[in-house]
């Protein structure tokens, strides 16, 4: 039986991105019962990309960059359209690929409806990592953001999730929630690498969850479609 195909959209380091190799190769627990099919990166500089050549996953680069190039950054209108067509043309490349499920591991760009839509109606899930708890620091610099309000005793607790991804950003329904408690004594450095070590094991959790809820929709699937013949 085919395995499960996941596409990993990144924008960075991709350690993330790592530890879903790792896992799906056997080589960190849980094993995710998948495969990568495609790694499609942000930056052209992104190291993800050379942690997926490296374990010859294919790989492309969808820079907004280049769909900027030659517009002047005070002709909004004109950047507005290149944004649009930077994720119309996101959305073809990935219904042309046809993955099962879309993880978002450090993506790092708002992904608009002209993406967002046609990849729904094809009726693939996305989720994405976001190292803040739910409702918390929406958007980027979530860990600093999160360590400061520490810092100020207006917070006690950080953490980070995994969640569906929706239009509105880092709302989606959280998979997964790892809640880690902030005191004044930790360095900003510390407190960020904890976040990253638990979300390694969050990113792993997260897919394989979403992988089961789309299993379990598979198997309803013929079940719904015997029904509907019977009648
Ligand atoms: N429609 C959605 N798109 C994305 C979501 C989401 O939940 N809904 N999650 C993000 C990931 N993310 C946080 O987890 C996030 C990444 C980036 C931004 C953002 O404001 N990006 C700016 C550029 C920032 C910069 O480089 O200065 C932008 O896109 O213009 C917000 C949230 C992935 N996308
Ligand atoms: N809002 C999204 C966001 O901040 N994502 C963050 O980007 C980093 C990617 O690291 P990686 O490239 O090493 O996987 C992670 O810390 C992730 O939480």
């Amino acid at each position: 039986m085919s395995k499960f195909q996941i596409l990993i959209l990144i924008s960075g380091s991709g350690s993330n991105l790592q530890a879903l190799i790792d896992s799906v190769a056997g080589k960190r627990s849980p094993q995710i019962s998948a495969e990568i099919c495609t790694v499609i990166s942000s930056s052209p500089t992104a190291y993800g990309l050379t942690r997926a050549k490296t374990a010859n996953i294919p790989t492309q680069v969808h820079d907004l960059q280049e769909y900027y190039n030659g517009i002047p950054k005070e002709d909004k209108d004109l950047r507005k359209q290149a944004r649009k067509k930077f994720n119309v043309d996101l959305g073809k490349i990935v219904l042309e690929i046809k993955p099962d499920l879309i993880v978002c591991a450090g993506w790092m760009l708002i992904l608009s409806p002209s993406f967002l839509n046609p990849v729904s109606e094809a009726g693939i899930p996305i989720i994405n990592l976001h190292p803040a708890l739910p409702g918390q620091f929406d958007g980027i610099r979530a860990i600093e953001r999160a360590w400061e309000a520490g810092q100020r005793g207006e917070i006690t607790k950080g953490g980070l999730m995994i969640h569906r991804v929706i239009k509105e950003v880092d709302r989606g329904k959280p998979l997964v929630v790892k809640e880690l408690e902030l005191t004044k004594e930790e360095t900003l450095e510390d407190y960020e690498k904890r976040v990253h070590e638990n979300e390694h094991i969050a990113i792993i959790e997260g897919t394989i969850l979403a992988l089961e809820e789309l299993e379990e929709k598979k198997v309803e699937l013929p079940e719904i479609e015997s029904l509907k013949l019977s009648e």
